[in-house]
C-alpha cells in the first residue's frame, strides 16, 4: 500500500529537484505545473529567464555585423563611420577643428573628403559646376601645364571645403604650394560674388592676371572681374558704378543684368578709398535709393565669400587692420545682409597672434595645416639655405662676400632676388650689385685679354640688368621693374619686403638676403620666392655682428627645415645666446 501511495504521489507530484539529478547542466523539466500547484512561481521565473535570454540575443545581434536592429544603432553606426573617415583624413594632415563658435557652443565639424584628382572627383561631387569645370581644366592643362590628376595637398583639401560653403577655413601651406588656385578654382566654378583681399598691389595684379586669364580663355563671361589696387582702378570702378546705377535722371545700363557674379580683387587701403568714394557718390543721390542695397558697390553685395590671402600680414599689420575692419563690415552688408559670407584665410605662416585674430573673423573654422611643424614656422624643403657671417659690423664684409660670390663660378645663379630692409638701402645695394657685376665682367675680360672699346658700354648694360622695387616708387616704375625681372631682361631684382609675399616668380634660382630678415616669418616668405611648385632653389642670408639676434631666428627656421648643417655652430651655441642676452 505504502508503495502504491508513493507511486500515486510520485505520478501526480511534479519533480521539483532543486538539486536533483535532472537539474544538472541547466536542464529543465519540460513539464509545466498547473497554476494552482505552482506555489513557488516556477513558471514566472521561467518567463523572466526567457525574456532575459531574448534581450541578450537581440543585443548580440545588434553588436554583430548584421543589419542594425534599431534606428539608434543605425545612427550610431553612421557616426562611427564618419569618425573613421575623419581619422583617415587626419593622417592626411587635416586637423578637424572642434572649436568654439561665436555662440559659445562647441561646434563639431567634419571636413569633406579631400580630392584625389581634379577630374573625375570634382565632376562626381559637384556635377552642377561641370560646365565651368570643363573650361577650367582646359586652361589648367594648356596654359598652366597642370595635370587634372595632380592637385597639391592644399588644393585637394581646400577646394571641396570652399565649394561646399559650410565652413570657414584657415589654411596654412608652404610657399609655392598652389594656394592661389586652391581658392580661385572654387570661386571660378561656383560663380558667386566674392572678395579677395591681398596685402600688396603687386600681388593683387598677379591674382587679377590669373583670374582674367581664366575668364578670357575659360569662357567665364558671366563673371565680372574687378581689381581695386590702384587709384586708376577706383576711377574705373566709379565710371562703372555710374553706368550701372545711373546718375540722377539718367537711365542706367546695368552690366550686372548679364554678369550677376562679381569677383573683386583688392588691397585694403585702396578698397577703403573706393568705399569712401562710393559713400560720396551715394550721398549725392536721392535718399531713398541711397538706403537701398547697392549691387555695384566696391565690395560686392551680397558677398558670398571673402578670401584673405597672406592672412597673417592682413591681420597683424598695424596699417592694414583698421582698413580690414571697415572692409569686412561692408562685406557683411553692414548688418543688412541676410547671410554672412564665408571667410577663408590662406597663408604660408600663421603665427599664434595672427591665428588668434583669424578666429575673430572666421566662425568655427576648419583648419588645414601643411607647412607648420609643431606649430612652428617652416621654410619650404626644396630650398637649400645658408647663413654667411660677414664681419662684426658695417657693409664692407657684405660687399666683399657679394663680389666673391659673383666671381666664384656663379655661386649666385641668376635670376637673383636681393632683399634689403629699407627703401633707401635698395638703391645703394643695387649700385653695389652693378659694381660687382662690372668688376666680374672686367676680370673675365682681363683673363681672356679681350678688353676692347665695347667695354665702355658694359657699365650701362649692367645698369639695366639690375632692377629695383620698393613701395616708394611710382606705380609705373614698380610695374616695369617687376616686368623686366619676370621677362629676364633684368636678372637681379633688389627689393624690400614688398616682394617677399605671394609673388610667383617661376624661375628665381637664388634668394640673397643682403639684410637679415627681422623675424622667422619674413624669412620664410622671402626664401619662398624660390623653390616653388616642386622646383629647387638656393637662399643665402648674409649677416654681420649687429644682426646676430635676427640671424638666430633664421637659424631656428633652417633647423626646422632640416638644414641645421648650414647654420654656423657658434651662432646657436648656448654661450653665444647668453652673451647676446647680456648685451
Ligand atoms: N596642382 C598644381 N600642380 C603643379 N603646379 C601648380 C599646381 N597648382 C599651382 N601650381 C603652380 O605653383 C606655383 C605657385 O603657386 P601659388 O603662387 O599659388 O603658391 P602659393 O602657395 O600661393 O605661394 P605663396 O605662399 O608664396 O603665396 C604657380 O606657378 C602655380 O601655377
Amino acid at each position: 500500500m505504502v508503495a502504491n501511495w508513493d507511486e500515486t504521489l510520485s505520478a501526480k507530484r511534479p519533480r521539483m529537484h532543486p538539486a536533483g539529478e535532472g537539474n544538472r547542466g541547466g536542464e529543465r523539466p519540460a513539464m509545466r505545473l498547473p497554476a494552482e500547484l505552482d506555489f513557488f512561481n516556477v513558471a514566472g521565473a521561467e518567463r523572466e529567464r526567457e525574456e532575459k535570454e531574448q534581450t541578450r540575443r537581440r543585443r548580440a545581434a545588434e553588436r554583430s555585423c548584421g543589419p542594425p536592429a534599431t534606428e539608434f544603432a543605425a545612427e550610431h553606426r553612421r557616426r562611427w563611420a564618419a569618425d573613421q573617415a575623419a581619422r583617415v583624413r587626419g593622417e592626411r594632415h587635416i586637423q578637424i577643428a572642434r572649436q568654439r563658435g561665436t555662440s559659445g557652443t562647441l561646434t563639431e565639424t567634419l571636413a569633406p573628403d579631400p580630392l584625389l584628382a581634379f577630374a573625375p572627383d570634382l565632376y562626381e561631387r559637384f556635377p552642377q559646376h561641370g560646365e565651368a569645370l570643363d573650361a577650367i581644366l582646359q586652361v589648367l592643362a594648356e596654359d598652366f601645364f597642370i595635370d587634372a590628376a595632380s592637385p597639391t595637398p592644399v588644393q585637394s583639401q581646400a577646394i571641396p571645403i570652399l565649394l561646399e560653403q559650410q565652413y570657414d577655413l584657415l589654411a596654412c601651406a608652404p610657399t609655392g604650394s598652389g594656394k592661389t588656385l586652391a581658392y580661385l578654382i572654387p570661386l571660378l566654378m561656383a560663380h558667386q560674388s566674392a572678395l579677395v583681399l591681398v596685402p600688396t598691389r603687386e600681388l593683387a595684379e598677379q591674382v587679377h592676371a590669373v583670374v582674367e586669364h581664366f575668364r578670357r580663355h575659360g569662357q567665364q563671361s558671366r563673371l565680372h572681374v574687378q581689381r581695386v589696387c590702384h587709384k586708376r582702378d577706383v576711377e574705373r570702378w566709379e565710371r562703372w558704378w555710374k553706368r550701372s546705377i545711373g546718375t540722377e535722371g539718367v537711365e542706367a545700363v546695368n552690366p550686372l543684368a548679364t554678369a550677376p557674379a562679381r569677383l573683386v580683387i583688392a588691397t585694403p587701403l585702396t578698397a577703403v578709398h573706393a568705399l569712401e568714394q562710393w559713400q560720396r557718390l551715394r550721398a549725392a543721390r536721392p535718399t531713398a535709393t541711397a538706403e537701398a542695397p547697392d549691387p555695384a558697390s566696391p565690395i560686392p553685395h551680397p558677398c558670398h565669400t571673402v578670401i584673405l590671402d597672406e592672412a597673417d600680414k592682413l591681420l597683424t599689420d598695424a596699417g592694414l587692420v583698421p582698413c580690414l575692419d571697415t572692409i569686412l563690415e561692408a562685406a557683411l552688408g553692414g548688418g543688412h545682409s541676410a547671410t554672412r559670407p564665408r571667410v577663408h584665410c590662406f597663408s604660408a605662416t600663421l603665427p599664434p597672434d595672427a591665428d588668434e585674430l583669424a578666429r575673430t573673423v572666421c566662425v568655427a573654422p576648419l583648419r588645414i595645416n601643411i607647412s607648420a611643424k609643431g606649430g612652428m614656422t617652416r621654410a619650404v624643403d626644396s630650398v637649400q639655405q645658408q647663413l654667411l657671417f660677414c664681419g662684426p659690423s658695417g657693409d664692407r664684409g657684405k660687399q666683399v662676400a657679394l663680389q666673391q660670390m659673383l666671381a666664384d663660378g656663379y655661386q649666385l645663379v641668376p635670376p637673383v632676388l636681393v632683399f634689403v630692409t629699407t627703401q633707401t638701402r635698395c638703391d645703394a645695394v643695387a649700385a653695389e650689385v652693378r659694381a660687382a657685376l662690372l668688376e666680374r665682367h672686367r676680370a673675365v675680360q682681363r683673363r681672356a685679354e679681350t678688353a676692347d672699346a665695347a667695354d665702355a658700354d658694359a657699365g650701362r648694360a649692367f645698369y639695366r640688368r639690375v632692377a629695383v622695387l620698393h613701395a616708394g616708387l611710382e606705380a609705373g616704375a614698380r610695374h616695369s621693374a617687376l616686368a623686366r625681372f619676370r621677362s629676364g631682361a633684368a636678372f637681379f631684382l633688389v627689393c624690400t619686403d614688398v616682394a617677399a609675399r605671394g609673388l610667383d616668380f617661376k624661375c628665381v634660382n637664388t634668394v640673397l638676403n643682403y639684410d637679415t630678415p627681422p623675424d622667422g616669418v619674413t624669412y620664410v616668405h622671402r626664401v619662398g620666392r624660390t623653390g616653388r611648385a616642386g622646383r629647387t632653389g638656393r637662399a643665402i642670408t648674409l649677416f654681420s655682428g649687429e644682426e646676430v639676434p635676427s640671424a638666430r631666428k633664421c637659424a631656428n627656421v633652417m633647423r626646422l627645415s632640416g638644414q641645421a648643417n648650414h647654420v654656423p655652430e657658434w651662432l646657436v651655441s648656448k654661450r653665444a645666446r647668453t652673451a647676446t642676452k647680456r648685451e
